[in-house]
């Protein structure tokens, strides 16, 4: 399965080095910035290739989860890895959605309801919903930032509930599309050089609502249950139904560490990584395609109650291969974690100890002593490493 999305997903072409001279005599024009060379025939092989230039290149990340899971806290982190501080469109609708900074740009699917907030209402449907989304538009205009031309993106207003004034967006280096339904619509999704879900449970979904809105946001436990219960058909329907496709899945549960904890305050994540996607190698433990139960606490790491447990080992995911990491517990000392990052592998981390570097830069953000900072961290460096393998080399075939 994983080698049949490759293959429509990414074009095999563009796995290979970019070798002018293997091209023969070409030539090249530029088209909005990108230069696209023309390759005289080979000797062997009549097919025109074209050759997007690295830094032309818009790599798309989709980022799938359910409102309040925590895709905001990814974002930053993402930011983070590419450095700049991300910022909404300057001059622009105050309650933009958008996210700009340096080298990526987040934009938010719930741009993309079809329906306002008052015509969900009439038509009796949730904003997760199917018929809620412009899949059409939203394909179109993903596709054309992934060929370098800018679109008039809608914004779907959370203060008011309606749809603003188009706003314009660049084609950016990274283009990073989170929200409901990233991957929902197989055109969309064919869209996406890597797909990250954030699957949170029940339990722990409901513990973070209660700590944000409540707090917060000054709602009733009443209402935040009747929200959550309201949603969780078209949730089950629509939302997780995608997890399947992701190239990543961090999943959020309770600790195993504490018999019966159900608030949300320990909790085990687990990172689940496809196996044989393009561009990506897994993270591992000790030794890769091994099994491993790890715990850490003793006389290099500082644990308290109760500890923490970490996991690697191979498994399967809606029929495919896969390798997951888990971390239980969390950190007393985020600066330890260091102990923990000399062990694993494949973090794709420039240097030894960017993960704990990019932890504790990050450190005033939730989750961040936690199996969540730690993946998503991972997560955000697999990101970049994704979009340099991508960028280095692209030579793509063109029909006719
Ligand atoms: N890793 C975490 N650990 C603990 N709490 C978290 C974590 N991530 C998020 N939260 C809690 O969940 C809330 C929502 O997080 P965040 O704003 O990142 O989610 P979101 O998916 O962007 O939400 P929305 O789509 O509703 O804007 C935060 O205010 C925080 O209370
Ligand atoms: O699930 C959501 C994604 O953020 C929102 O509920 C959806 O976008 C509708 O927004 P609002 O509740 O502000 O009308």
């Amino acid at each position: 399965m994983a080698a049949a999305r490759m293959s429509t997903r990414a074009p095999v072409a563009r796995s290979q080095p970019f070798a002018p001279q293997a091209l023969g005599r070409s030539s090249s024009t530029c088209f909005q910035g990108r230069c696209v060379a023309r390759a005289a025939h080979t000797a062997r092989r009549s097919v025109r290739v074209f050759v997007v230039k690295a830094e032309d290149k818009t790599v798309v990340i989709g980022l799938a989860a359910d409102s309040g899971c925590g895709k905001s806290t990814f974002m930053r982190r993402l930011t983070a890895v590419f450095g700049g501080t991300a910022k909404p469109p300057a001059g622009g609708n105050p309650d933009s959605n958008t996210l700009i900074s340096d080298m990526a740009t987040v934009i938010c699917l719930d741009d993309y309801h079809a329906l306002d907030r008052t015509g969900r209402k009439e038509k009796g449907v949730t904003a997760l919903a199917p018929e809620a989304q412009n899949f059409e538009l939203m394909y179109e205009q993903i596709k054309a930032m992934k060929d370098g031309k800018p679109v008039q993106k809608p914004i779907y207003n959370h203060v008011t509930g309606l749809l603003d004034p188009p706003e314009e967006i660049k084609a950016p280096k990274i283009l990073v599309a989170e929200g409901l339904h990233p991957f929902y619509d197989e055109r969309v999704r064919e869209l996406m050089d890597f797909m990250i879900y954030l699957d949170i449970s029940d339990e722990v979904k409901f513990a973070w609502k209660i700590q944000r809105d409540m707090a917060e946001r000054g709602h009733s436990l009443e209402s935040i249950k009747a929200s959550i219960e309201a949603r969780k058909p078209d949730f089950d329907a629509y939302i997780d139904v995608q997890k399947k496709h992701a190239d990543v899945v961090i999943q959020v549960l309770p600790t195993q560490l504490i018999p019966d904890e159900k608030e949300g305050k320990v909790l085990r994540v687990r990172m689940i990584q496809k196996e044989g996607v393009k561009f990506f190698n897994p993270a591992y433990l000790f030794d890769e395609g091994s099994t491993i139960s790890w715990i850490p606490c003793g006389r290099k790491l500082t644990c308290s109650f109760p500890g923490i447990k970490l996991y690697y080992g191979p498994d399967t995911y809606f029929g495919e291969a896969v390798s997951v990491l888990e971390m239980d517990g969390a950190f007393d000392k985020l600066e330890e974690l260091i102990y923990v990052e000399s062990h694993l592998s494949n973090t794709s981390g420039r240097f030894y100890g960017e993960v704990t570097q990019q932890m504790l830069k990050n450190s005033s953000y939730p989750g961040s002593t936690n199996g969540t900072g730690l993946f998503q961290t991972v997560c955000g460096l697999k990101i970049r490493e994704v979009y340099e393998r991508i960028t280095q080399n692209t030579v793509m075939p063109v029909v006719g």
